[in-house]
């Protein structure tokens, strides 16, 4: 009961940030490029409790969705085109989550403008662009994350911790799978279209090569194998993309390696007779050891031996922070110069988007297409 009473409190508080009780006088001030459907919970409302941020404005295509987007949420300010927003000097912070094949060009045109920016991941089509964003944001001066905001929380970093203690002996496999029902999608959802970015691999592969990566401490040695299954209506789109990884040991004298298996799919089908149970979004990930295992997000299985769960909430506001929220601490501490509890560097993302780049080409699919437009030259 008392669980029941703790997770409604925390999805209440999730949904209704608490103000900041000492709010700055002079916070960073924050534009959104997009109406998008993730920058509620991704930014407005962790910005809505954060005491040196506030939302100031919000661009869209049509300026009658940015005004609908911004009465909603209380942003100060519209602009009918991205670049009104960017040219604006007093928004200090873009937010980007524009469809993946305009990463680049609107980061690289924010950074222009003198802007940190925090970008949705994953970070760019091509290795290459993530590699000129990052080169041209040092060169500024200025702060540019992808926005694997995972990482920042409290439970990701405790499986980390687990994983390199020791305690599960030598790590033998990782798998890591995010998948969504069937249905969910609908045909002119940007994750279908492969001009801008789309694919299961590029939205929800990301997080599982980013994570395995993480718990892996390396980079992949090689791809041992990677299938796509696609539809006749998106042919160049993966509807699910599954990868076989081998990773070297982390251990010192062992030279087996840790054999990774990596799956996203857009279109889980529902189970039972008829297809009658319908499926549920997933995230598993499991790292196997020669002496035990953890697991994330999934139900405890029928493990035998010695099992526990630990729950880590966080200590911050009382259990309430999201992903997000610790994501948008640790962007504004690196802004405002101070060392953030967690980070991950321009390396980290630029071979996270080269290992997608290469299942791409392995599963046959190639990778995405590369961006024409005219940006500001690093
Ligand atoms: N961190 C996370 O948990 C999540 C991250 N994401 C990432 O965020 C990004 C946006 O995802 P999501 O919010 O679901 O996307 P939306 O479908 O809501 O699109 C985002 C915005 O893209 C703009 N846009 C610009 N050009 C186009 C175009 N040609 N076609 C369609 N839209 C366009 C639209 O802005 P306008 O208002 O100007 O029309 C729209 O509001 C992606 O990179 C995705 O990977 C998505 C979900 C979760
Ligand atoms: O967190 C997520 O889950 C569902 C995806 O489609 C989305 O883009 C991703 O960021």
């Amino acid at each position: 009961m008392a669980s029941v009473y703790g997770l409604c409190k925390r999805v209440y508080t999730v949904l209704y940030p608490p103000a900041p009780t000492d709010p700055s006088s002079t916070p960073l001030k924050f534009g959104i490029l997009g109406a998008a459907a993730i920058a509620p919970i991704a930014i407005v409302r962790p910005v809505k409790n954060h005491p040196d941020a506030v939302l100031y404005g919000v661009a869209a295509r049509d300026e009658t969705r940015a005004a609908a987007f911004a009465k909603k949420w209380g942003v100060v300010k519209t602009y009918g085109s991205y670049q009104e927003l960017l040219d604006d000097p007093e928004i200090d912070v873009v937010y980007n989550p524009l469809p993946n094949g305009l990463h680049y060009e609107w980061t690289m045109k924010a950074l222009a403008a003198g802007k940190h920016v925090l970008l949705e991941k994953p970070s760019a089509d091509t290795a290459e662009e993530t590699r000129k964003m990052f080169a041209f944001a040092e060169k500024k001066g200025l702060v540019l994350l992808e926005a694997f905001h995972y990482r920042f929380h409290p439970a990701t970093q405790r499986v980390k911790e687990i994983v390199d203690s020791g305690e599960l002996g030598q790590i033998k496999s990782i798998e890591s799978s995010l998948t969504i029902p069937s249905g969910l999608l609908k045909d002119d959802d940007i994750r279908l279209s492969y001009n801008l970015g789309g694919g299961a691999m590029m939205d929800m592969g990301c997080y599982t090569l980013s994570m395995t990566r993480y718990l892996a401490g390396a980079d992949p040695v090689k791809i041992l194998s990677a299938s796509a299954d696609t539809s006749s209506k998106f042919p160049r789109i993966d509807i699910g993309t599954s990868a076989k990884l081998a990773f070297s040991s982390q251990t010192p004298d062992d030279d087996s390696q840790i054999t990774a298996t990596i799956h996203a799919n857009f279109r889980l089908p529902a189970r039972g007779p008829f297809g009658l149970i319908p499926a549920m979004p997933k995230m598993n990930v499991r790292a196997v050891g020669t002496e035990g295992e953890v697991k994330t997000y999934g139900k405890e299985g029928n493990s035998k031996g010695k099992t526990r769960t630990e729950k880590r909430y966080g200590e911050k506001g009382n259990g309430s922070w999201t992903t997000y929220r610790y994501q948008l601490e640790a962007f504004i501490d690196k802004v405002r110069g101070r060392t953030p509890q967690h980070w991950f560097d321009a390396a980290d993302s630029i071979a996270n988007i080269e290992w997608i780049g290469r299942i791409y080409e392995e599963t046959g699919l190639g990778i995405r297409p590369a961006s024409e437009a005219e940006v500001p030259s690093a």
